[in-house]
């Protein structure tokens, strides 16, 4: 039985009393963390205060990003082991707007992982296809050569938590939802390249689906037998919608 995850990508937004006050609305209404594991990703700059505002609230909190060196001469970067400093739980990796943005390949997504796992973090690794390669017929070629890139680095004894998002760079930010059988199929398909990795990984590892996940549509989502939760981006910064989403999930 895999716990339901519903985590927040704040992206690039807000001031620090924005994202106070963003926190403290969420925490004002927090699931039961028996239902659903609730995470916030705030920007570098509010981690700090988001994590003073969430001391003790079950509700996580984790970063969008890490450079994979300890320390050093790396101007602009941050390092896994300032983040759990912070207290982080989690990080997000190679989401598509990074990959895109930031020219970050699979190799660089690996690095970042091996680095998440060497700080203690639990890496939120994403994965997903562009309009194009869907309309290709690519989507399981990209998907499959983005984890296998993973599972090729990485260990199965050390494999434990890691989280996968499933997230089609279309559906990001476009109001425009993969339908449930659309993400089912890709997640199925993702379990099953966990699965030849590793048989408890693929019964253990929370897959989620991000890409236009509203309070409208989460359920029908998280009903799917392979969606673990969601990666929410947009809806993530209004409370009352994340409460919602974050309902669907323990309620699946
Ligand atoms: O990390 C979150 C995703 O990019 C989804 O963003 P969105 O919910 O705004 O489409």
């Amino acid at each position: 039985m895999r716990q339901p995850l519903v985590a927040g990508n704040w992206k690039m937004n807000g001031t620090r009393w924005e994202a106070e006050s963003l926190a403290k609305a969420i925490k004002a209404s927090e699931p039961d963390p028996a239902q659903v594991e609730v995470l916030v990703c705030p920007p570098f700059t509010a981690i700090d205060c988001v994590g003073e505002i969430l001391k003790g609230s079950a509700i996580r909190y984790g970063a969008q990003n890490l450079f994979w060196e300890k320390s050093g001469a790396y101007t602009g970067e941050v390092s896994g082991e300032m983040l759990r400093d912070l207290g982080c739980r989690y990080v997000i990796l190679g989401h598509s707007e990074r990959r895109q943005y930031f020219g970050e390949t699979d190799e660089v997504v690996v690095k970042k992982y091996q680095a998440a796992k060497r700080a203690g973090l639990v890496p939120v690794v994403c994965v997903g296809e562009t309009e194009s390669e869907r309309a290709a017929g690519q989507t399981e070629a990209v998907v499959g050569r983005q984890i296998q890139a993973l599972l090729q680095a990485a260990d199965p004894q050390t494999w434990q938590g890691t989280v996968v998002a499933y997230e089609p760079v279309w559906a990001i930010g476009t109001g425009l939802t993969a339908t449930p059988a659309q993400a089912q199929e890709v997640h199925a398909f993702l379990r099953r390249q966990l699965a030849a990795f590793d048989e408890a990984a693929a019964q253990c590892t929370r897959i989620l689906y991000g890409g236009s996940v509203k309070a409208d549509n989460a359920a029908e989502l998280f009903a799917q037998a392979d969606i673990d939760g969601g990666l929410v981006g947009g809806a993530s910064l209004n409370a009352e919608e994340f409460l919602k989403i974050c309902a669907a999930a323990a309620g699946a």
